[in-house]
């Protein structure tokens, strides 16, 4: 962990990232960095490309089954989320980063907290800052809307709480596809119908990425896998988001598709599978032009639920390979240990096949 910078994201520092007309030391991120490196990697015009699924194909499970295996990311359409759902989402969070820094910082995450405004989270294992802002909601968006816009709060809190709804049953009928995909049914799985506590339940994460003076050495959001069993990504229609595929090919633009929602194999998606479905490490990068929002709703089980490989993925020849682990204490792991997270919950040695993208600090993108 790097001191310095640590100390500026525990107290939440935020630079206004729209007053720079260049780009401040502590947001270069040099190619000396190598893996930390902002242009480094190849960005492949890779003729292999990132599947969109019809969620109306009749082939459905098995497209998504294949997309997990490969890619670890989809894109879906016909998800039965509105139009004018996405479109008010992207305007409310618009609305939100807009507003000026004092009035953004009054809602600020706490230093051990869940919800708020604040630096990217994984600020705190690079050396360098992020160019984004974002802002965390889990659970009810009413106390940090109330700090923000004290005379005129619900109109917001409407908007995200739609937005969970709408989410919530998306993200489920997409793990029982995944799932499914693998021949796992709800019989399989013990802690269907458990409830669980709400609080430490999925995450919407607003992202923002104004535009930067020099985006070739700046990171809009560095390398990571999501916690999670999936998330489904909105992405305003500008480029920004990337995948990272081995076996040679690198770092993989998601172009935005009108309409289409982004999905991503999280880590808790890698551990049920037993290593099968590998979670996705992704980035978002920046531009000089035009200012980039993603909205991101982190899905995962009830928080104290036990998460560990369906047993019928192992069996003599495919040992068990993660120890069960609960959601909260997963997300305390990643705080802890970042890219290492997964490989800590690790039982035994990972799938041949299976190149630990996890170990992302080792993947050689610079
Ligand atoms: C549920 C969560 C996943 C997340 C940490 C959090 O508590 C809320 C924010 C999530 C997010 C979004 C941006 C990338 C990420 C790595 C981060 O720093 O905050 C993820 C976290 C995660 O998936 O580990
Ligand atoms: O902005 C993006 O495209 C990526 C956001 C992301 O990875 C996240 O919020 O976890
Ligand atoms: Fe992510």
């Amino acid at each position: 962990m790097v001191t310095k910078l640590s100390d500026a994201f525990k107290v939440n520092h935020v630079l206004d990232l729209n007053s720079f007309t260049e780009l401040p030391e502590t947001h270069a991120w040099t190619s000396k960095l190598d893996s930390y490196s902002a242009s480094g990697g190849s960005c492949t015009s890779n003729p292999e490309t990132i599947p969109i699924i019809d969620l109306n194909n009749k082939n459905t499970i098995d497209l998504i089954g294949h997309a997990c295996k490969t890619w670890g990311v989809f894109q879906v359409i016909n998800h039965n989320i509105s139009k004018n759902l996405l479109d008010e989402i992207e305007l409310k969070g618009k609305g939100l980063f807009s507003l000026p820094m004092h009035q953004k910082l009054r809602a600020a995450r706490p230093p051990d907290g869940l919800s708020g405004y604040g630096v990217a989270r994984i600020s705190s294992f690079f050396p360098k800052l992020m160019w984004s802002e974002g802002f965390t909601i889990v659970g009810s968006p009413l106390e940090n809307a109330i700090q923000l816009w004290p005379e005129d709060y619900q109109n917001f809190c409407d908007t995200i709480e739609e937005y969970q709804k709408a989410m919530k049953k998306l993200a489920g009928k997409l793990m029982w596809l995944m799932l499914g995909s693998l021949g796992i049914t709800e019989d399989d799985v013990e802690w269907v119908g458990c409830k669980g506590e709400e609080r430490g339940c999925s995450a919407l994460q607003l992202n923002s990425y104004p535009t930067c003076p020099d985006p070739d050495r700046a990171m809009g959001l560095a390398a990571h896998t999501d916690s999670t069993i999936l998330t489904i990504l909105h992405q305003s229609n500008t480029r920004g988001l990337q995948v990272f595929k081995e076996e040679g090919t690198g770092w993989v633009t998601v172009p935005p598709h009108p309409g289409a929602l982004v999905v991503h194999v999280g880590d808790l998606m890698h551990i049920l599978s037993n290593g099968l479905y590998p979670s996705v490490l992704h980035r978002a990068i920046v531009n000089r032009t035009q200012h980039r929002l993603s909205v991101a709703y982190l899905y995962g089980p009830p928080a104290s639920v036990k998460i560990s490989p369906l047993q019928k993925l192992v069996d003599i020849s495919h040992p068990q390979m993660y120890r069960p682990i609960t959601w909260s204490e997963y997300l305390g792991t990643k705080a802890k240990h970042f890219d290492k997270a997964l490989t800590s919950v690790r039982l035994c040695a990972p799938r041949s096949r299976v190149v630990n993208s996890n170990d992302h600090k080792i993947v050689k993108v610079g």
